[in-house]
C-alpha cells in the first residue's frame, strides 16, 4: 500500500527537522515562502539560515507553491509561528483535499482570539481531524540525530497511532496522547516561562533559582492548564515537565535567551533583531494573562513576565517582587 504522502508547511527550523525526521518514513514536501530557502533544500539539502549546515535527509524536497504543497497532501503538518497560522491556514483551504489530518507543530495561542491553534485550523478548516505534536524539541538536535521524545495528541486515538508511525524515527521517539488541550496549553505555555528563567539567569542567579522557578512554573503552567480543559497528568509529561526543562535550560533556547537578554538591560527590539527566529513567548505572555483572568487563576511568574515584556518593568523589580511574596503550602493555593 502507498505510504500518505506528509507536506509541512514552514521552512523555519522545526518545520525543517520534522519534515526531515519524515522523509525517511515516507515521501515528504516543505513548504516555504522564501525561495532562496527552497532552492537550498532541494540542492544542497541544508537550511542555513535556520539550522547552519545540518545535513537534511537527501530526499526531501521543499517549494514555494503553497497550491502544489498542499494539493498533493494525505497529512498536513502546520510549522509556521502562531501569528501566520490563520493567514496561512485560510490560502490553504481551498486547495486540501477533504478529511486530511492536520498536526499542529505551533507552540503558542493567537493574540486577539486567545485561541489554541488547533482550535484556529478547526475554524479555518472544519471536518479535519487536528493534533498536536509537542515536547522538548530544540530543532537542531533533532536533526543532529540526538534521542528525543515528543508527544501527539489527537481526540482518535488510532490516528494518532497511524501519524506516530510517519512522524518518528528510532531516535525520536512520538508517544500518543488524546489530551490535545493540555498538550496544547503546556507547549504555548512553557515558552512565558522560560522567559521568566532566563531573567534569573540573566541576573546570575544560580541553579537553585532557576530550579525553583522552573518547578514552581510547573505549578502555574498546570493550573490554567486544567482549568482550560487540559489533564493534570499531561503537565507532568513530555509536553509539560519535559519541554519546561528543555527550554528552560536549553542555551538554545530563543525563548530563554529573551529573558536572559532583558535581564542584562537590552531592548526587544535588539533582541529580536539579533535572533532573527521566533520566540512565541514574547506574544504568548499577554494572551496567558488574558486567559488567566478568564479562568480565575492566579499566575504570579506569568504576570511578572508580563510586566517586563508589555509594561516595561525592570527586570530586577520582578525579581524582587517575586521574592517578597510569602510561600503557602507548596500544593495548595494560589501563591507561587
Ligand atoms: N525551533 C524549535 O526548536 C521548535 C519550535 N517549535 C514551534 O514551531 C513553530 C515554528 O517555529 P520555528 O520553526 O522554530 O520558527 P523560525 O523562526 O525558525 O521559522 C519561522 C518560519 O515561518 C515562516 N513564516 C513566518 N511568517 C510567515 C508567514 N506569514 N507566512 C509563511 N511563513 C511564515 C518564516 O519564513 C520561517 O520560515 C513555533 O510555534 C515554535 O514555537 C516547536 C518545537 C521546537
Ligand atoms: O520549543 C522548543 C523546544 O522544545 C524551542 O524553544 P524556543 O522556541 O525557546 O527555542
Amino acid at each position: 500500500m502507498r505510504q500518505p504522502k506528509v507536506t509541512v508547511l514552514g521552512g523555519g527550523s522545526w518545520g525543517t527537522a520534522v519534515a526531515s525526521v519524515a522523509t525517511r518514513n515516507t515521501e515528504t514536501l516543505l513548504w516555504a515562502r522564501d525561495a532562496d530557502t527552497v532552492t537550498e533544500l532541494n540542492e544542497r539539502h541544508t537550511n542555513s539560515r535556520y539550522l547552519d549546515d545540518l545535513p537534511l535527509h537527501p530526499r526531501l524536497r521543499a517549494t514555494a507553491d503553497l497550491q502544489e504543497a498542499v494539493e498533493t497532501a494525505d497529512v498536513l503538518v502546520l510549522g509556521v509561528p502562531s501569528h501566520a497560522c490563520r493567514a496561512v491556514l485560510t490560502e490553504a483551504a481551498d486547495h486540501l483535499r477533504p478529511w486530511v489530518p492536520i498536526v499542529s507543530l505551533v507552540k503558542g495561542l493567537e493574540q486577539g482570539t486567545r485561541s489554541r491553534i488547533t482550535d484556529v485550523v478547526s475554524e479555518v478548516l472544519p471536518g479535519h481531524p487536528v493534533g498536536v505534536l509537542n515536547g522538548p524539541n530544540i530543532a537542531r538536535e533533532i536533526v543532529q540525530g540526538y534521542a528525543a521524545a515528543a508527544t501527539l495528541a489527537m481526540p482518535d486515538h488510532h490516528l494518532a497511532q497511524s501519524l506516530q508511525r510517519l512522524l518518528s524515527s528510532k531516535l525520536y521517539r512520538v508517544y500518543t496522547s488524546t489530551d490535545v488541550t493540555g498538550v496544547e496549553v503546556a507547549g504555548a505555555l512553557k515558552n512565558v516561562f522560560a522567559i521568566a528563567t532566563g531573567f534569573g539567569d540573566g541576573l546570575e542567579a544560580g541553579d537553585n533559582t532557576r530550579a525553583m522557578v522552573i518547578t514552581r512554573s510547573l505549578r502555574e503552567l498546570s493550573r490554567l492548564g486544567v482549568a482550560m480543559g487540559g489533564q493534570e497528568r499531561t503537565f507532568s509529561g513530555l509536553s509539560g515537565m519535559g519541554d519546561l526543562i528543555a527550554t528552560c535550560t536549553s542555551p538554545h533556547s530563543r525563548n530563554r535567551r529573551v529573558g536572559v537578554r532583558l535581564a542584562q538591560g537590552r531592548t526587544l527590539e535588539e533582541i529580536a533583531a539579533e535572533l532573527k527566529q521566533v520566540a512565541e513567548g514574547v506574544k504568548s505572555s499577554s494572551v496567558v494573562m488574558e486567559l488567566a483572568d478568564h479562568h480565575g487563576v492566579d499566575m504570579r511568574i506569568a504576570h511578572e513576565v508580563d510586566a517586563v515584556i508589555n509594561h516595561g518593568q525592570p527586570v530586577e523589580h520582578t525579581y524582587r517582587g517575586l521574592l517578597r511574596e510569602a510561600p503557602s503550602h507548596e500544593f495548595h493555593g494560589d501563591a507561587w
